[in-house]
């Protein structure tokens, strides 16, 4: 069961005023997944689909290894590779610079890149900007070099987050095509879509998230057919009662809590696993007491050693802190 609590924290300020502070009580929080249970195996296509702010992105991020989750287990077998628009691409490198730096990052030799480099420039086909700053693309372009390096990086699992909304028809079916060899290929497709038409065109299956929670996942005639049913009794409703239920629903993203995971986890029959820990602000006061004491032993500790003072001497005296060092009297 993955969950991912995101800190609503104003300023980066007070991230760190909440390390001093030993109740966590108003450190606003709010809870992206709340709990994604799923197996996806080898060759199946996954679309993802929601509306605004329902976690697809987060969870999307999460599979490529981009942010870790709260809490869960992720089992990943393979490479993955993500496809964003801009996601991981360099604005004051070129696109050649970034084919170069992208494919060195996955490990890649020199050697490897030059033997795939016209490959990739031929399929992403920017003409003359392959040598601009990447900058200056448009959100097309850059979501053709994405494409073109990630799919030439011949991932086992390639996540593909609203990258083909923004492309023309003819690179759209150039990716379809390459999106069904790799399917033939037995890897796995994740892809985020606002359009069920391409969702209906690439997937097999599809995970429709609501507000942090999976509200469906199966067959994608199935769960598209429901969702859009959901759409258009949303649509029906007033300005009023629209809001009221964004309303409700975001309440219990902020809301939500480990207690609630369990009570959720127990129904479906898991273990709900805490991998990471809490965020700095977030941890237990004894946490907090101990860190803090650790900082202030480490700080006393540096100032007796500067000072050339023993520590017996300190205890016994501590103004002689405050006295001129031992080095600079010699
Ligand atoms: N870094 C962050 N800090 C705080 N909240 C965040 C952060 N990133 C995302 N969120 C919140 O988490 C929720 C899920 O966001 P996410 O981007 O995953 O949704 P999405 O389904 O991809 O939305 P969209 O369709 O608009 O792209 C949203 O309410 C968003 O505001």
């Amino acid at each position: 069961m993955i969950t991912k609590e995101y800190d609503l924290y104003k300023k980066k300020s007070d991230k760190v005023k909440a390390l001093f502070k030993f109740s966590n009580k108003d450190i606003p929080n709010f809870w992206a997944l709340k709990g994604v249970d799923l197996t996806v195996y080898a060759g199946e296509s996954v679309g993802l689909i929601g509306i605004n702010g329902s976690g697809k992105s987060t969870l999307s991020n999460i599979l490529a290894g981009i942010i870790p989750q709260t809490s869960g287990v992720l089992e990943i077998n393979g490479e993955t590779s993500i496809i964003a628009i801009g996601a991981g691409l360099k604005g004051q490198l070129t696109g050649l610079e970034n084919i170069r730096l992208k494919c060195l990052m996955t490990g890649l030799t020199n050697d490897e890149v030059d033997e795939i480099l016209d490959d990739i420039i031929s399929f992403a086909d920017l003409g003359a900007f392959i040598n601009q700053p990447v900058k200056n693309y448009s959100s097309g372009m850059k979501s053709r070099l994405g494409f073109a390096i990630a799919v030439h990086n011949n991932p086992d699992i390639l996540i593909i987050d609203e990258a083909l909304s923004v492309g023309d028809e003819t690179f759209y079916q150039k990716c379809v095509d390459r999106i069904e060899q790799f399917k033939a290929e037995g890897k796995t497709i994740f892809f985020v879509s606002h359009s069920l038409k391409q969702i209906e065109n690439i997937c097999e299956k599809v995970l429709w998230m609501h507000y942090g929670d999976v509200k469906m996942y199966g067959d994608t005639a199935e769960v598209v057919s429901e969702y859009k049913k959901f759409i258009s009794w949303f649509k029906k409703l007033s300005a009023k009662e629209k809001k009221d239920y964004q309303n409700e629903y975001k309440e219990r993203q902020t809301t939500f809590n480990v207690q609630k995971l369990a009570e959720k986890s127990e129904k479906l029959g898991k273990e709900p696993e805490v991998l990471s820990g809490p965020p700095i602000g977030k941890m237990s006061g004894l946490t907090k007491f101990i860190l803090l004491f650790s900082i202030l032993a480490l700080l006393f500790m540096g100032a007796v050693n500067i000072k050339g003072r023993s520590l017996t001497s300190v205890m016994k005296n501590p103004t002689i802190l405050l006295e001129k060092s031992v080095h600079s009297k010699k």
